[in-house]
């Protein structure tokens, strides 16, 4: 596929495509544009000139164009859910639930960018009057990784658009066909041409390029921490605004006074989901030691009743999306096994004739762990969880908060003072208690420490797409 720039099927001035693999089969399924340092000029140019009529362009027509995306996303759910499928290798069910869930993400903002506020404080200085607008930020310059495509693109296009400023997104080289489908999405639902581009390419070879460029006012990146630490990096050398969300080792704790089927019901869902290829999944669990066998018996039974297979199959999980994430999983579980560890469940890539085209690592359960063993401490990427045993509410709070990442945390206590109190203690963006479910559209989601900077979702999100100006009034 090309790129899709100024509303249009662009091709790259390298006249290059590299191929997209199905990661259950290893087929080339597409082809994505390779471009270079002149197409990200020409595309960054696109988006100024359009821009200048975007910004101006009244709110309550953006809301209209986006509920109008939103629906045609609907109305197209199976080709974009079958792309997703194809390029991810997740079960079909869980690509539907991604289309629908970013087509109420864009109609939430479509809903929000409506109340957007400047203000006047009240001086009451006589023929003097300070006024606080908030004006768009200009071209924003979308990076997505390869886990969730729409739903992390949707994060960014929704609420820039709504603020009213011009993207240009740069989908993962190993997932951009959903994205181009988008645009083209967007495309029919009347955008004016250039408000929304798609570039796809080598993030190392487009990246500098696309952060330093002077028409870029804004960097909003969701992916690896290094690959987010380079881009932090190279944007506050040009003074660019960024929002990061990068990865996580989120804890789950569960109490001396847990529901252990709740917890063991919400933590294996949680830490498999999407072949545990999830930025705030459960990575490691403490448990109570009183609880400890309980709920390592529940866990493993339930994680292996999970099955493994194509995304048009009844599977529960698919492969891992390509063979560096995979080598991840399997690394951190030898590092674990060498420093003592137990494999209770999974542990090994799966094989025969069903699976040996893809990289299919089963939902991986590991007891006999410590924060020596990377399971503990380093992001996984993939479907294995560590998990150990602890005495007291503090040595747990300490041993959570014990690692670089602070993207998400889980409380499991029938005391709702202690799940409250431990929320409090814990050092992530986002803490659920009692329950983990899906980041809701009206409340921020982002990291704490090596997980990232800034917030996206909510009134929050679109605000970060907006700089405040005073304007000093004398009349
Ligand atoms: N915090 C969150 O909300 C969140 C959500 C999903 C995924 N993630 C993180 O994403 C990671 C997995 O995704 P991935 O493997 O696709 O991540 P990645 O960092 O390898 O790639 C992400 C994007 O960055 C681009 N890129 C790579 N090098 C670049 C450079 N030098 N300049 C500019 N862009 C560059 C890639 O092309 C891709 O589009 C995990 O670490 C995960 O935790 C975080």
């Amino acid at each position: 596929m090309e790129n899709f720039i100024n509303g249009m099927w662009t091709k790259p001035r390298s006249e290059q495509y590299a191929d997209v693999f199905n990661p259950c089969t290893g087929e080339v399924i597409e082809t994505f544009a390779c471009s270079n340092i002149e197409d990200v000029n020409e595309a960054l140019h696109v988006a100024n000139l359009a821009f200048k009529n975007w910004k101006k362009t009244p709110v309550a027509q953006r809301a209209v164009l986006q509920h109008k995306a939103a629906t045609l996303m609907r109305q197209n759910a199976e080709r974009l859910a079958n792309s997703l499928a194809s390029e991810l290798g997740r079960p079909l069910a869980g690509c539907f639930t991604e289309i629908s869930r970013s087509a109420d993400l864009l109609d939430f903002y479509a809903e929000e960018g409506l109340r957007m506020k400047g203000e006047i404080p009240l001086h009451n200085l006589e023929g003097e009057k300070a006024l606080i607008v908030r004006e768009a930020i200009g071209v924003v310059v979308a990076i997505t990784p390869f886990n969730y495509p729409i739903t992390l693109l949707v994060m960014k296009l929704g609420a820039a658009l709504m603020a009213g400023c011009t993207v240009v997104a740069k989908p993962s080289e190993d997932t951009p066909i959903s994205t181009l489908i988008l645009a083209e999405i967007f495309m029919e639902a009347g955008y004016p041409p250039g408000v929304f581009n798609v570039l796809t390419g080598w993030g190392y070879e487009i990246g500098n390029a696309l952060i330093e460029h002077p028409i870029t006012a804004k960097i909003a990146f969701t992916g690896g921490t290094s690959t987010g630490k380079r881009i932090g990096a190279t944007a506050a050398m040009h003074n660019k605004r960024i929002t990061l969300e990068l990865g996580g080792q989120s804890p789950a704790i569960v109490c001396e006074d847990a529901d252990i089927t709740t917890a063991v019901i919400a933590i294996v869902r949680h830490a498999f989901a999407n072949s545990g290829q999830f930025c705030y999944r459960v990575n490691r669990v403490y448990v109570h030691k009183t609880k400890y066998q309980a709920f390592l018996a529940q866990a493993v039974a339930l994680a292996q009743k999970l099955k493994l297979g194509n995304p048009h199959s009844n599977a529960d999980m698919g492969p891992i999306v390509n063979q560096k994430i995979y080598q991840n999983s399997e690394a951190q579980v030898l590092d674990a096994l060498e420093k003592g560890a137990t494999v209770l469940t999974g542990g090994q890539r799966l094989r025969g004739e069903e699976y040996d085209k893809g990289w299919y690592f089963p939902p991986t359960i590991i007891s006999d762990t410590n924060h020596s063993m990377k399971i503990m401490t380093e992001e996984t990427f993939g479907p294995v969880v560590g998990i150990m045993p602890f005495e007291t509410n503090e040595e747990a709070i300490a041993l959570a908060n014990d690692s670089e990442y602070g993207l998400a945390a889980y409380v499991f206590s029938e005391q709702v003072g202690t799940g409250l109190r431990m929320a409090e203690s814990l050092e992530a963006g986002s803490v659920w208690i009692n329950n983990i479910s899906r980041s809701y559209h009206d409340v921020p989601f982002g990291g704490v420490k090596q997980s990232g900077i800034g917030r996206e979702k909510g009134h929050y999100g679109i605000e970060a797409y907006t700089e405040l100006k005073t304007i000093y009034l004398n009349y």
